[in-house]
């Protein structure tokens, strides 16, 4: 493997797709990862391309559609957490309307309600609704798979066989079965993405596991970098206060909220372009992101050339050489970014207030600085609709919450962050290495129960 470290060479890379080809590499990791048949030569003609033309499905149009839902659904998960989830308590499933539970402040870790919100809320997004397969006691199960699978993830990717990783192969199974075609069928209102998916691998002579096994992919990549980025986003705007408000008093702005924020049974609507408009949660994103992701950009040269790195220089690559991009030596570059390991929750904006984008190394600029979702032909195609659902994320828990971190330095109300869990570098956004617990309760019903309790003094 060659690692490119200079970000001003990424564009040499990036502009030879043909010969230095992603595809070549994740056809050769995703299938035995996640079940299904290599996608790529005789076996099953033009589904590669095929494939990759549905994931327009995941931008443009679609897009505004899908964030649509996702919002919709994330208001549902908090609603449903408050009032019918407390530890230990039995969960309700679909059909019996739950007991309302009288909110209060809680204590949990952030990492766990972050995935509780998002896991439950992208796969009702993406794969539709159903009473009984998507009700929120079977979704707990689901999510309990997901992530026990998740944790070997590291290994599997990296090659071992999956008969030597313990119950991992039954538990994909599981997983796999969720998707067995007969459940896909019932559910209600997929997204455009996994209708045309669907209908797509319904034309090749798949089995119904090979079929589920593609599904659980898209599961995968919806939510397995996600959850982690959420994490970050939320957990550096509760540690560092002057974001919080920042950001807090920007979304409230835009979207035209007064007070403290909302009740739950508040409705609220969102639209892309507001969410454009909130430069500074963008850039708090951003930050986020560039701190936490490691994702490696593979690629596999498919014929002997010269890769052409500047006016002057050249590199010769043979066939099967294998190429790599490792965006996170870039974030931390002192060069680009001063003080790397600092979050700055305004890096991404410039000084007239507008979107930064004139980031320079050696005094040239660069065009690739924040590479979190990789990068020409490997460019992920949920990248769009990522950054809607984490900032919209932020909306719901802020407007909709009170949320704080449970334990702060008494004296100087700071937080030592949490480390970074190294074992999955290269994959991705790295999840913290323990979770961290927060407090929180609804802004308004908690309003409502103080007025009350005034009264009743
Ligand atoms: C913060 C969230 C996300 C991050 C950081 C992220 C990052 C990435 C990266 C780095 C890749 C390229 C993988 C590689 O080079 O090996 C990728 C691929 C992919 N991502 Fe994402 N992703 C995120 C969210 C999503 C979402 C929400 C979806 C879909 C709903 C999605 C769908 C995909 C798909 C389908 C691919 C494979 C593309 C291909 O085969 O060409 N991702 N993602």
């Amino acid at each position: 493997m060659t690692f490119v470290m200079d970000p001003l060479l990424y564009p040499a890379v990036t502009k030879h797709g043909r010969q230095l080809d992603f595809h070549a590499f994740s056809d050769r990791v995703a299938p035995p990862t996640f079940g299904y048949p290599p996608t790529r030569g005789g076996a099953y003609p033009g589904l590669s391309d095929r494939i990759h033309s549905t994931f327009q499905l995941l931008q443009g149009e679609s897009l505004a559609h899908l964030s649509q839902g996702m919002l919709g659904n994330l208001l549902a998960a908090l609603r449903h957490h408050f009032l019918c989830e407390r530890e230990g308590a039995e969960k309700p499933e679909g059909g019996r309307a739950c007991q309302e539970a009288e909110p209060e402040w809680r204590e949990a870790g952030l990492y766990s309600l972050c995935e509780r919100l998002m896991f439950g809320a992208s796969l009702r997004t993406l794969y539709g609704t159903h009473t009984h397969t998507h009700s929120p006691g079977a979704l707990e199960r689901l999510r309990g798979k997901f992530s026990a699978f998740d944790a070997w993830f590291p290994l599997l990717v990296g090659g071992v066989p999956i008969r030597l990783l313990g119950r991992t192969n039954a538990l994909r199974g599981e997983l796999i079965g969720h998707f067995h075609p007969r459940s896909v069928q019932q559910w209600d209102d997929p997204s455009d993405f996994i209708r045309a998916r669907t209908q797509l691998l319904n034309e090749y002579p798949l089995t119904d596991v090979e079929k589920g096994a593609h599904h659980f992919a898209i599961l995968w990549a919806s939510v397995g970098n996600t959850i982690p980025a959420a994490f970050w986003v939320v957990y550096h705007l509760l540690a560092y206060p002057e974001a919080f408000a920042a950001v807090k008093s920007e979304i409230q702005e835009v979207l035209g909220i007064q007070g403290e924020g909302l009740a739950l049974d508040d409705d609220i609507t969102i639209t892309n372009e507001e969410l454009d408009r909130m430069i500074y949660l963008e850039s708090a994103v951003c930050e986020s992101l560039r701190l936490c992701s490691a994702a490696m950009n593979v690629r596999v040269c498919q014929e002997d050339f010269q890769l052409p790195l500047n006016s002057q220089h050249s590199v010769r690559l043979r066939k099967d050489d294998i190429i790599v991009l490792y965006p996170q030596s870039m974030h931390m570059d002192p060069d680009i970014y001063p003080q790397p390991q600092v979050y700055r929750f305004d890096r991404f904006v410039s000084g007239d207030g507008r979107r930064r984008s004139d980031f320079s190394k050696k005094g040239q600029r660069l065009r690739y600085f924040l590479m979190p979702f990789g990068s020409g032909g490997s460019k992920c195609p949920g990248r769009f609709f990522a950054r809607a659902e984490l900032k919209q994320l932020v909306c719901v828990l802020l407007l909709y919450c009170r949320l704080e971190l449970a334990h702060t330095h008494a004296h100087t109300h700071t937080h030592t962050p949490p480390a970074l869990d190294t074992s999955r570098a290269g994959l991705g956004i790295l999840p913290p290495k323990g979770d961290v617990s927060v407090r929180y309760t609804p802004i308004r019903e908690k309003e409502k129960k103080e007025e009350r309790e005034r009264e009743n003094v």
